[in-house]
């Protein structure tokens, strides 16, 4: 075999697989005529897990199912633009790990917009001029994003999916002589999850830590200058063309942020591995019991709840509270009807998404 005849059988299995791209954008074409007729939405994600899951089992060659999902994510980003453009806003800057979770649920093809406030991108949400909108809402090691959800209960907006993307840090530099770097940049936060990588390879070194408001900025400066790094994240450093000197620097591989993909309407159909969200402005949380009563709700009816967090309504000057409450399930499962039927006056339904396993 040589190079050269190799090389024919690839071109003509691309030949194949472009035809066969073609024919099913033709479909897809279709799907969105038929969608804009019965005005349907064009983003469903249960739908794009169960092509996924279907594929990882039928696949019998060298393929993960990681490679699997990385090739469809384009080819449905690619799909959902042809039925319809519809703009994705998330918390910027450009190469923020927000731009990264973006990316990992609606591929590199899509329309984005960076923001530069958590607020700007739910409002932008609200008033139609981006389709959805990704923000962050908690990390492993940090906590929640309260920003985020208090913008949930203010506004009226709802989750149509939510992503988990493992946070992880490059070193980039355009030199590849550590001792002639003078300036490492990033977000203050970064320096401190990279300590053991400084302390074991810049000990004793002339560089020193400089930080700056966002890793993004720092991918920027290292690529306007020789001899300054940045600690960033791997979309900051293509974006800017800083080469990768160092992938994966941080303390902890658990590091771990999750988002929420915002839309002002939005109905998933049950997948099987659906989460809701939901608001609970309880009566009476001052009266004890009242919170472990409404739990026990969930907990009668094998409902596993997965996050319970507490708010203050910023009442008067009292302590009261409302709750941001998540759990397994989706809300056409009778149990969760029972319970959204029983406490109708003070529960918001915020979404039933596909569960992310990250
Ligand atoms: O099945 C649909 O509803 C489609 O619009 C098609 C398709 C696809 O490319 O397969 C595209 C976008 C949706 O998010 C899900 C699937």
């Amino acid at each position: 075999m040589t190079l050269e005849s190799l090389r024919i059988q690839i071109d003509s299995i691309d030949d194949q697989l472009l035809q066969l791209l073609n024919q099913r954008m033709e479909v897809v074409r279709q799907v969105g005529e038929l969608k804009k007729s019965t005005k349907s939405v064009i983003y469903r994600p249960e739908r794009e897990k169960q092509i996924l899951d279907r594929l990882h089992q039928a696949s019998t060659g060298l393929l993960t199912p990681a490679a699997i999902d990385a090739i469809y994510l384009e080819i449905f980003a690619v799909s959902r633009n042809l039925e319809m453009p519809e703009r994705v806003a998330y918390l910027g800057p450009e190469g923020s790990f927000t731009h990264q979770a973006a990316e990992s649920r609606f591929g590199a093809m899509s329309d984005y917009i960076a923001l530069p406030t958590i607020r700007s991108v739910f409002e932008s949400v609200e008033t139609g001029r981006c389709r959805f909108g990704v923000v962050p809402i908690e990390n492993n090691q940090e906590g929640i994003v309260n920003e985020t959800i208090d913008l949930l209960l203010e506004k009226d907006l709802l989750i149509a999916a939510e992503a988990q993307i493992p946070v992880h840090f490059t070193f980039a530099t355009q030199t590849d002589v550590l001792s002639e770097i003078t300036h490492i940049y990033s977000k203050d936060i970064a320096f401190g999850q990279c300590s053991k990588f400084l302390r074991d390879y810049f000990d004793g070194l002339p560089a020193q830590l400089v930080p700056v408001e966002s890793t993004s900025k720092a991918a920027k400066l290292a690529s306007q200058h020789p001899k300054a790094a940045a600690i960033c994240s791997n979309i900051a450093s293509k974006l800017f063309g800083v080469p990768v000197l160092f992938d994966n620097i941080e303390d902890t591989d658990l590091n771990r942020t999750r988002f929420l993909v915002l839309a002002k309407d939005f109905t998933n159909q049950k997948s099987g591995h659906d989460k809701t969200t939901i608001i609970a402005r309880l009566p009476n949380t001052n009266k004890p019991g009242v919170l472990a009563q409404f739990l026990q709700e969930f907990d009668a009816r094998h409902i596993n709840l997965t996050k319970v967090e507490s708010r203050p309504l910023r009442e008067g000057a009292t302590f009261r509270y409302w709750f941001l409450i998540e759990f397994e399930g989706h809300v056409e499962d009778p149990g969760v009807q029972e319970i959204l039927k029983h406490h109708a006056a003070d529960v918001k339904w915020l979404g039933s998404y596909v569960k992310s396993l990250g």
